[in-house]
């Protein structure tokens, strides 16, 4: 029987020729990620457990993105304690308040190696497994054994294929795919699973476009996200490793023609619309025109799921073809990374957002969990390009978070209640 991509990669990180679903193995960790919020606590840990050194600092990254610029003296402290832990253990990959979210960052710098195991103390770092490498999201308890060792045990999960075909029509955009998914599978439909996407419509995406399903993977319990790496793949992380100096060898692997999967789910897209994810749940999913008309007071356009260059542009025509936003209605927009935010700015995008009235932030996680601003306060209803949308998520627990394509949100921007884009 052949080995599944996540099984192969496991075996290969854990030095054994084979394994399968269950097993217990010990991998190597090619790449270990904290930022702000969770790094302290993995500081902390290493410091009570006596850990004087990091296995490899060359294989740590640290990040801030979650409170940056520090909004509070306890903000000021974790980062205080970080940026002291990076010079004592002389992490090389430090990247400050200027950089932006950790699932883009990551990647833009050339630190995801495909073929390996990445993990970092952040839910969604399933993202990058759309550059076919294993990864997932660990506690900070766990984060410190690997700080210590450059190891974690796994146990090897079963792997969900979803094989998406047929052509995205206009509007309609990978967020719609994963949102459609979630909404099918159910929040914890995929506990545990390696959920794998491939099929034509994958092929065809952008990487960015990819990136927005692996990162919600774990949105359905997902241990991780998957996507078999091709010349797009290899082509952007050579790009990213060349730019930043980071290059590493790395092997492609595939899944083996033979390999099993728990359960294959065929996705076909031809007819698929907008979708929405309505309060408070991630897979309370509905098409968008089930909703529309709902009255909306915030827009919030960014996170690692939707903050892309491809994201931005999308929204910034659809505010501009119609003409800018509606009076009543705050539009946020925060590029995921300084590198995204330089290159709209080169497009002329910022400028355009800030023409028609949209507040344009510092790259960060924004309003995506409501600690950062762009605060929902009690009764207001929010639209978002993020990824979750618990009760309180960007604020108040007494107001409402939809979950969106970059696309809907700006047709909701427009007109100032929730709007397929199709019919603006
Ligand atoms: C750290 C937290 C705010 C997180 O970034 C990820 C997590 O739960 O690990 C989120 O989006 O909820
Ligand atoms: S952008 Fe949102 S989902 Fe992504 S890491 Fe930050 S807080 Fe978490």
């Amino acid at each position: 029987m052949g080995m599944t991509l996540a099984e192969k990669i496991l075996a290969k990180a854990s030095g054994k020729k084979e394994v399968s679903p269950g097993d217990i193995v010990m991998a190597k960790i090619e790449t270990a990620m904290v930022h702000d919020i969770t790094g302290p606590l993995t500081v902390n840990t290493l410091k009570k457990e006596g850990i004087k050194k990091v296995w490899d600092p060359e294989k740590i990254v640290v990040l801030f993105d979650h409170q940056v610029p520090a909004d509070s003296i306890n903000a000021a402290e974790n980062h205080i304690l970080m940026r002291k832990f990076v010079k004592e253990q002389g992490i090389k990959y430090f990247y400050d308040i200027r950089e932006g979210v950790c699932h883009q960052v990551l990647p833009e710098k050339g630190h995801v190696v495909p073929g390996t195991v990445l993990v970092g103390a952040d839910s969604h770092t399933c993202t990058h497994g759309a550059f076919g490498a294993f990864a997932t999201g660990i506690g900070s308890t766990d984060m410190a054994a690997v700080f210590a060792t450059g190891e974690l045990w796994f146990k090897v999960p079963e792997t969900l294929y979803f094989n998406i075909t047929g052509e995205l029509k206009p509007y309609v955009m990978s967020k719609d795919v994963i949102l459609h998914i979630i909404g099918e599978v159910g929040a914890d439909g995929a506990t545990y699973k390696a959920c794998q996407f491939g099929g034509e419509t994958v092929k065809n995406m952008s990487i960015a476009s990819r990136m927005t399903m692996t990162n919600m993977a774990i949105e359905m319990g997902g241990k991780t996200g998957l996507i078999e790496p091709d010349e797009k793949t290899i082509q952007y992380v050579k790009n990213a490793m060349k730019k930043h100096g980071t290059e590493k060898p790395f092997e492609v692997i595939k899944a083996d023609e033979d390999a099993e999967y728990e359960e294959v789910f065929e996705v076909e897209v031809n007819d698929l619309e907008p979708m929405i994810a309505c309060p408070h749940n991630v897979d309370n999913v509905k098409a968008v025109r089930e909703v529309a008309g709902t009255p909306i007071d915030q827009v919030f356009i960014g996170s690692c799921t939707n903050g892309r260059l491809e994201d931005l542009r999308i929204a910034i025509k659809i505010i501009e073809e119609h003409g800018g936003i509606a009076d009543d209605v705050r539009v946020i927009v925060t590029p995921a990374s300084r590198e995204v935010m330089l290159k709209a700015m080169e497009e002329g995008i910022i400028q355009k957002f800030y023409k028609y009235g949209c507040v344009v932030t510092n790259p960060s996680c924004s309003a995506c969990m409501g600690a950062l601003y762009g605060i929902l306060g009690p009764g207001e209803v929010g639209v978002a390009t993020s990824n979750r949308n618990f009760r309180g998520r960007e604020g108040s627990l007494d107001s409402e978070v939809y979950l969106v394509s970059p696309a809907t949100a700006a047709a909701c921007a427009v007109k100032g209640e929730i709007t397929d884009p199709r019919d603006l």
